[in-house]
């Protein structure tokens, strides 16, 4: 049996898939026992012999490099990670790897000092931090004048999003220019989450498309453009949403943040007269102010150069949209062919019978009413996957400004934020062979 004495850390088996890291406690009465890292007891027994291993000394603190571990398993990484988010530490480093642990709270290590503290510093001189990895990547990039990219990736919630978007507010910094460009590309956030985020079961502002954002240097490492790439939008969200999930956030914005004129002219109401806002039953986002976002959205927009008439066809077709998915088809019998009516006449047309064209002849064929709303539905999604390219394309010619002819090429850095994966195997049917 190992010899253990009060305050030793071990590994021990129990029925959970991993090991766990447990404390040699005494008891009230002088035994010695487990406590594990979820705060469970445990007897010590001679059974136990095969089940207790001793921890290496680099596992009971946590280390701020994995590399550094000598349990170098699954169990040892999870473990140090769980250590260092128990002291508030949620970054660690595997190499040049840096993990992120979701804090779920602001913690004020995002601030201008920091900025100016990991600037120009080699990667582990400082604790781990995302701004260290950015950092990286800008100094790798002048150094080496080689263009360089950062994969960001992790579940849905994990903080993608949020960690990109750090990084590029530390490259707006670094690059100490604090110019237009720079407040535009951090600007195109706010419109991209408007159309392409959502509120899912596992996060707030669930990002349901890929990105990849693109930012070009001077070689004097000022920021001189950026380039949005976007792939995989989710678009069946737009007309069905499951239980406790909401449609795209913009919905919810212009319901909450028009003006009443502006809704009589498009004769919108709440977001719960609409199907397509209430299919999970939730038009409300704890947390969130769908007024002051639509506010910011209505701002970025500004900042991203779409002219007050850009805004307000994207409104109305974000209207027309909610109409449509509020649009019934009753069945009929016309004939003994199946078929469906709505009203008015042209609407019905369009949305109610299929035409195949041949070589001879063009015929004509009534859609069921389940027909028509899936048809219905095609189209909706459609024109919002039509909508969304057009946005990030109108966000592109703004802030993208191609290498001139004459001048060195451009330097980059690229960011890949790999989205919720759930959402890539939903969409893989999307995907270009
Ligand atoms: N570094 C952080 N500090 C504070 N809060 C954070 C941090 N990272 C993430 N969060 C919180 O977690 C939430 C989810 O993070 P985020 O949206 O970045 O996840 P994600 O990985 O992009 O998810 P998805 O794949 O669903 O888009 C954020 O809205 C924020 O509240």
């Amino acid at each position: 049996m190992l010899h253990l004495s009060k305050g030793d850390f071990v590994w021990l088996d129990t029925d959970a898939v991993l090991p766990i890291g447990a404390e040699v406690k005494v008891t009230d009465t002088g035994q010695l026992k487990l406590i594990d890292d979820c705060e469970k007891e445990h007897k010590i027994s001679k059974k136990m012999e095969g089940s207790i291993r001793p921890m290496h000394p680099t596992s009971v603190k946590g280390v701020d490099d994995m590399i550094r571990l000598g349990d170098l398993n699954e169990a040892g990484l999870l473990r140090n990670l769980l250590v260092r988010h128990k002291e508030g530490l949620i970054y660690t480093y595997t190499g040049s790897i840096l993990v992120a642990v979701n804090p779920y709270q602001l913690l004020p290590i995002y601030t201008t000092e920091q900025v100016h503290m990991y600037t120009d510093r080699r990667l582990g001189e400082l604790p781990p931090h995302v701004f260290a990895i950015a950092d990286a990547c800008f100094f790798n990039m002048r150094r080496n004048k080689k263009n360089q990219c950062c994969v960001i990736s992790g579940e849905s919630g994990a903080g993608k999003t949020e960690s990109t978007k750090l990084m590029l507010q530390f490259l707006a910094a670094v690059s100490g220019q604090h110019s237009w460009i720079e407040q535009q590309i951090l600007e195109a956030n706010p419109i991209l989450e408007a159309f392409g985020n959502a509120k899912t079961i596992r996060n707030d502002n669930s990002s349901r498309f890929g990105k990849y954002i693109d930012i070009n240097f001077t070689k004097n490492g000022a920021i001189e453009g950026a380039r949005v790439e976007q792939y995989l939008l989710e678009k069946s969200r737009v007309c069905r949403q499951a239980p406790e999930e909401r449609n795209y956030h913009i919905f919810y914005y212009m319901l909450m943040g028009m003006t009443p004129e502006q809704k009589k002219i498009l004769s919108l109401g709440k977001a719960d007269e609409y199907k397509y806002l209430t299919m999970g039953k939730c038009t409300t986002c704890e947390g969130r102010d769908d007024v002051s976002e639509f506010a910011h959205f209505r701002a970025a927009l500004k900042i991203l150069m779409f002219t007050e008439s850009d805004s307000w066809e994207i409104l109305k077709l974000l209207a027309a949209i909610l109409h449509l998915g509020n649009v019934n088809f009753e069945g009929t019998n016309v004939n003994n062919l199946e078929g469906c009516n709505v009203d008015p006449k042209a609407l019905e047309k369009s949305l109610t019978q299929r035409s195949v064209t041949t070589t001879r002849e063009t015929v004509t064929k009534p859609l069921t009413s389940g027909q028509a709303v899936d048809g219905r539905d095609a189209f909706v999604k459609a024109i919002y996957g039509r909508l969304f390219i057009w946005v990030v394309e109108k966000i592109n010619s703004a802030i993208y400004k191609p290498p001139e002819e004459d001048k060195e090429p451009q330097q980059s850095i690229g960011l890949l934020d790999i989205f919720g994966f759930e959402n890539f195997k939903k969409n893989r049917a999307q995907m270009p062979p």
